[in-house]
């Protein structure tokens, strides 16, 4: 295969991982011109172009050595990873990304008294996910028909092709919808960075390298605040004890006010209404959170 020196990441053309997937590269400095066919997309900054596909033809890419890298849900990772042929490189998950959370779990009739995995001994479970189900059969020594489907899996026991179903779930409205309740979760998935198991040693590996120390960057600080106050030296024990969570935090003198501090907290999540006016109480004045953008260690 001929050799590329552009980084070249595979990831969902249209669907649930396509506009945060966007948003995160975008965040990590990278832009694109769209081509025409809407396929491929030539980085405009940096050396790193996009392939749109199908999620599930992610893995596959990466492993024939198509792509370097892929944004794609666990869930499609895992089951590539159980079934691929041998001939094909190994990947592995880089970094959890998120986004995309859901499970994939058996489900199975409302009305059933499900009380454990041996109850689907000698049952047909419709999935679209045989790998995965397989794995978890085998590992809970369990003997079951594998009824495989493309989509609509949830519908399956109704028209009586199933008895149970292994599928994605998210809120579970769909289970509900189709009188179906969660037995058993096999896999969290959310949507991860994928890549071969060895990283390339040339340009494009240290594009890569870069790539993902923005990538940190911006994961680590995508729920972070920075908030800002003035307190009192008196005020100060009070005050700090309330802060939510992060590092320590940064004193700063106040010009021409001897007792009076500038504080500065990066916090791990939201700083709620609440929070602030408890702070307030403890003596802080002058409150600021702000969002924080990026962040290079
Ligand atoms: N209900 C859901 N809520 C949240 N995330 C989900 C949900 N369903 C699936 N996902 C995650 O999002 C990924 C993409 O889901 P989507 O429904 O867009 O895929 P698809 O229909 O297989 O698309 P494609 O056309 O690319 O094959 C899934 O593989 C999974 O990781
Ligand atoms: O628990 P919920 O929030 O209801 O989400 C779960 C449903 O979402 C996905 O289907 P999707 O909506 O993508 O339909 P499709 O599989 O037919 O594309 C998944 O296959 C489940 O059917
Ligand atoms: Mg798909």
């Amino acid at each position: 295969m001929k050799t590329r020196d552009r980084l070249r990441i595979a990831m969902q053309k249209s669907g649930r991982l396509t506009e945060p997937a966007l948003e995160l590269l975008t965040r990590c400095g990278l832009t694109f011109r769209q081509s025409r066919d809407k396929l491929f997309c030539f980085g405009e900054g940096e050396p790193v172009d996009l392939l749109l596909v199908r999620d599930d033809d992610i893995p596959g890419l990466i492993a024939q050595g198509v792509c370097d890298l892929g944004i794609v849900g666990r869930n499609v990772l895992s089951e590539f990873q159980l079934t691929a042929g041998r001939e094909l490189a190994p990947l592995s998950e880089l970094r959890p990304l998120g986004f995309g959370r859901c499970r994939l779990s058996i489900a199975v009739p409302q009305e059933l008294d499900y009380h454990g995995p041996q109850q689907l001994e000698g049952r047909r479970i419709a999935t679209s996910y045989p790998g995965l189900l397989g794995e978890w059969l085998r590992t809970h020594a369990v003997n079951a028909g594998v009824v495989m489907l493309a989509g609509s899996v949830e519908i399956a026991p109704k028209l009586g092709t199933a008895d149970a179903i292994c599928d994605l779930v998210q809120s579970g409205g769909t289970l509900v919808a189709n009188q179906l309740r969660e037995a058993e979760v096999l896999l969290e998935s959310e949507a991860v960075l994928a890549g071969p198991l060895t990283l390339p040693v040339d340009e494009r590996g240290d594009m890569l390298e870069l790539l993902l120390k923005r990538l940190d960057g911006v994961i680590q600080v995508r729920e972070s605040r920075l908030l800002l106050l003035q307190t009192s030296r008196a005020t100060l024990e009070a005050v700090t004890r309330l802060l939510p969570g992060g590092p320590q935090p940064t004193l700063l003198s106040v010009a021409g006010q001897p007792d009076q501090l500038m504080l500065q907290a990066l916090c791990a999540g939201e700083v709620s209404w609440r929070q602030l006016e408890e702070i307030k109480k403890a003596g802080a004045r002058e409150m600021y959170v702000l969002p924080v953008e990026k962040m290079l260690a």
